[in-house]
């Protein structure tokens, strides 16, 4: 993976440009990132503190984060330009809604459209994953909410994951309870983190973990109280960072590339397999069902 090859130095901050906002000097808490001029891009609120190299990326797609197609193209975007910027060591990835981190991906992107755009979307989330799990930056999943599926891989893609101490927030791989399956690197994804026994046994049952539940099987690293999760990545953050660059990054690609690579060599054939599933009638009937279900739930 070419950006988990590229060395990352702590040189000097430069100013990013676009939408992103940058600050110099100052702590890295939540509160001191929001006491600065949040700069609100379209659905990702990204913040840099040139000072500490921390960049804080808001998920901010109402109502529920779900990943839609113009979200995953910006997270990308907005994920590459903190990539090469060398002043940016850092990523603490969370969400602007309390209770919700993300609902995965959105399931109308997989509904009654045309072959073309599920390739396209199936593309955007191939990605998303690669540019996140290939990061070379430390990156820290504040998971403030719920995060099922989609939300669970971005949350599983990073190197840390912290998630507030409430057991209504549920967490975890639930394709099969909407009749479709998670795709091998989704898989690979979850085997890294819990093993193999846990993985098979999530992925079967399509199984939601409660925050303590995910902890108690090392879904995610760290509980806190809500009100504190966004300092206590900050904190991990500083930890994470005081390691110097080049070893860790060395040390988190020999970890990731094989399962890298494993997406990388069949591209094309995993974004074929996705068109042909999601096409099926059967399959588009389960996800009708689903949806449904989900907006007559209130
Ligand atoms: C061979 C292998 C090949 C590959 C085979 C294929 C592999 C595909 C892999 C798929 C990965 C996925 O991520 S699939 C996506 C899985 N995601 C989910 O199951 C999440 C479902 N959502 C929820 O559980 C909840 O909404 C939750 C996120 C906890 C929030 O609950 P709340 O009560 O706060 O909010 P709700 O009232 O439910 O939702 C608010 C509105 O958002 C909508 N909404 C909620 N989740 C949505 C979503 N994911 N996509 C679209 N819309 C969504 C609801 O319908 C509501 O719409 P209105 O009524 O109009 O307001």
């Amino acid at each position: 993976m070419a950006a988990l090859a590229v060395l990352r130095s702590s040189a000097p901050a430069r100013l990013l440009s676009g939408s992103f906002s940058v600050h110099r000097g100052g702590l890295a808490s939540w509160q001191h990132y929001q006491s600065r001029r949040p700069f609100s891009n379209n659905k990702i609120l990204v913040e840099l503190n040139e000072s500490t190299g921390v960049a804080v990326m808001k998920m901010k797609s109402p109502p529920v984060n779900s990943l839609s197609l113009d979200f995953l193209t910006e997270f990308s975007i907005s994920l590459e330009k903190l990539e090469i910027d060398r002043g940016c060591r850092g990523l603490i990835l969370t969400s602007a809604f309390p209770k919700i981190f993300s609902a995965g991906l959105d399931i109308t992107e997989m509904c009654g459209k045309s072959a073309e755009h599920y390739a396209a979307f199936w593309k955007a989330v191939q990605e998303m994953w690669l540019k996140l799990y290939g990061s070379n930056m430390v990156t820290i999943a504040a998971v403030n909410g719920s995060s099922p599926a989609g939300g669970c891989l971005m949350a599983m893609c990073c190197d840390y994951r912290i998630m507030a101490d409430n057991p209504k927030f549920a967490i975890g791989l639930n394709e099969t309870q909407l009749g479709i399956v998670a795709p091998f690197w989704f898989k690979d994804t979850m085997i890294n983190i819990v093993g193999n026994r846990v993985t098979e046994q999530s992925l079967q049952l399509g199984q939601m973990y409660s925050a303590p539940e995910a902890h108690k099987i090392g879904l995610v690293d760290l509980l806190v109280p809500e009100d504190k999760v966004q300092s206590t990545a900050a904190a991990v953050m500083t930890q994470w960072l005081s390691i110097p660059d080049h070893a860790r990054q060395l040390t988190k690609s020999m970890m990731r590339k094989p399962t890298i690579d494993r997406l990388v060599k069949q591209q094309e054939a995993d974004i074929n397999n996705f068109v042909s599933f999601i096409t099926r009638d059967s399959i588009q009937k389960s996800l009708q069902v689903y949806l449904d279900r989900l907006k007559q739930k209130k």
